[in-house]
């Protein structure tokens, strides 16, 4: 048995859709999954409570097996062949994904805790081991596309680690196949518990291409893949070694103040309807407090001038100009750029600004998807370089707390790559109410400032 921090590696297996149950299958990348190539793999763990028992994890097991025949592109591989060839995804008989069960002496009740204190870097041994890309003999790159960990906490409860590769995925996409897993947990491996109308979509046809965003992405991947270390593996500990991580929670009363104080300033102040949603406040209230912690002395005031941007993913599956069913399972994002001068963001009136924005950009999404989409993959490289940027990973729209093994809810969700990015995790409150959840990670100091900021923010809404 191989001991690795805080864990104990108990068993380690592949686990692949049933034998035969899917022929071998080839998966163009379309447009909407390039700019996803150059992501590092996600991670997600929601941590059911339960005591487990012997005859748990085989039922985890073959019901996982059970799911991936459906969800076959899971356990694919991505094909990186040689420049200028494009990246494609293909699923072989018997291709698996790494399945491995650990067992953890660490406090389940602490790290399911917000304000947990947890050593980051300790919070990566419930992220599964990435396995090791592979080169064939004509110098194609063979990258998994997923990996999957359960952690056994004696007499407390599990958690569930996943680790996956954007380009197979999006959020909506992902939270599908781990729904329907738990649903054919529960039903005891009952694979008919999932309907015909729920299974996952595959055909890619029905994604047209008008703009030539294909061949687009396809050079910006290869201009920024030729200098790119496609390290899947990183365990990001430089980047986590001076980190805290918080979840905060904006309750549905203070929501409710938080919108209503944005709908009056905006009318005061500007004209025109303005989109204000859930997530557009919480967005806004959150990237305006990180810019503000990030303000140390006056040097800093020299980057007033200066663009700083907000970019959040926006699916399109039920978008006119793409029409995809809700089941369609691979990428369908448009990556959304909101760009604001640092001052403004740090005025008085940042929020209801940075709110504004970020609305009139949701609203845009109505006249057109595609518009300015030829920059989507060139404008990341460029804002990501530039250090000025803030991004938002999940959305309560994909109902995380959801996810239900047969144990209730997950007591906690966590998505640990967005730690070492500087982003921000968003997800509906666990208490079912109209609330959300906000995770994040910044050095102690920063995070010291951010937290007063956003509680005395939230004290003010009452
Ligand atoms: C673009 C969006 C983010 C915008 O979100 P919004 O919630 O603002 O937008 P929406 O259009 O759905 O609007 C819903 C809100 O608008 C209100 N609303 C709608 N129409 C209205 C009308 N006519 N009048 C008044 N209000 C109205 C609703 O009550 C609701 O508010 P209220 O909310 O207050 O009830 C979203 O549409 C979206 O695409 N979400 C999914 C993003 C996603 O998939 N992310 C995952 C990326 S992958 C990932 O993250 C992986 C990883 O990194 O790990």
């Amino acid at each position: 048995m191989a001991q690795s921090h805080s864990v104990k590696v108990i068993d380690r297996v592949q686990v692949s859709p049933p034998p035969g149950s899917v022929p071998t299958t080839y998966l163009p990348l379309t447009f909407f999954d390039f700019p996803w190539l150059l992501c590092p793999p996600m991670e997600q763990f929601p941590y059911p409570t339960l005591y487990l028992t012997n005859n748990i994890l085989p039922i985890l097991k073959n019901s996982l097996s059970l799911t991936l025949q459906h969800f076959f592109p899971l356990a694919s591989n991505l094909m990186c062949p040689p420049s200028p060839q494009k990246p494609y995804i293909l699923y072989k008989d018997g291709d698996s994904i790494p399945f491995t069960v650990v067992e953890s002496m660490l406090d389940f009740d602490q790290l399911i805790g917000d304000h947990a204190g947890v050593d980051l870097r300790e919070l990566q041994c419930f992220v599964p081991k990435w396995p090791p890309t592979r080169v064939t003999s004509d110098d194609t790159r063979v990258v998994p596309l997923l990996a999957l960990q359960v952690a056994v906490f004696p007499n407390s409860g599990i958690c569930i680690g996943a680790k996956f590769c954007h380009v197979v995925a999006d959020g909506m996409a992902f939270s599908h196949f781990m729904k329907s897993w738990a649903s054919i947990f529960r039903s005891r491996e009952d694979i008919a518990c999932l309907e015909k109308s729920m299974l996952p979509s595959h055909d890619r046809s029905g994604i047209k291409d008008p703009l030539g965003l294909e061949s687009i992405f396809t050079k910006d991947w290869w201009n920024w893949a030729s200098s790119w270390d496609y390290d899947l593996g990183s365990t990001y500990d430089d980047q986590l070694r001076d980190k805290v991580g918080v979840t905060f929670t904006i309750g549905q009363t203070h929501m409710e103040r938080l919108k209503d104080l944005v709908s009056i300033k905006c009318m005061e102040n500007y004209p025109g309807q303005v989109h204000v949603s859930t997530f557009v406040v919480a967005c806004a209230f959150t990237w305006v407090n990180m810019i503000k912690s990030q303000e140390k002395d006056a040097s800093d005031l020299l980057d007033n001038d200066k663009v700083y941007y907000f970019v959040f993913p926006a699916d399109c599956r039920h978008r006119p100009e793409v029409k995809l069913p809700a089941t369609y399972f691979g990428n369908c994002l448009a990556v959304c750029y909101v760009p604001a001068k640092k001052s403004e963001l740090l005025g008085e009136n940042g929020i209801i600004m940075a709110a504004r924005e970020i609305g009139k950009k949701v609203k845009e999404l109505e006249s057109g998807v595609f518009v300015g989409a030829e920059k989507w993959i060139s404008k990341w490289k460029e804002v990501s370089e530039q250090g000025r940027l803030v991004t938002v990973a999940g959305s309560p729209k994909l109902r995380a707390y959801d996810t239900d093994f047969g144990w209730g809810r997950p007591k906690k969700t966590e998505v640990p790559h967005i730690y070492a990015s500087g982003s921000f995790h968003l997800c509906e409150c666990r208490d079912g109410g109209g609330g959300v959840e906000i995770g994040l990670a910044l050095p102690q100091d920063q995070m010291d400032v951010f937290s007063g900021i956003f509680e005395q923010g939230k004290q003010n809404l009452i």
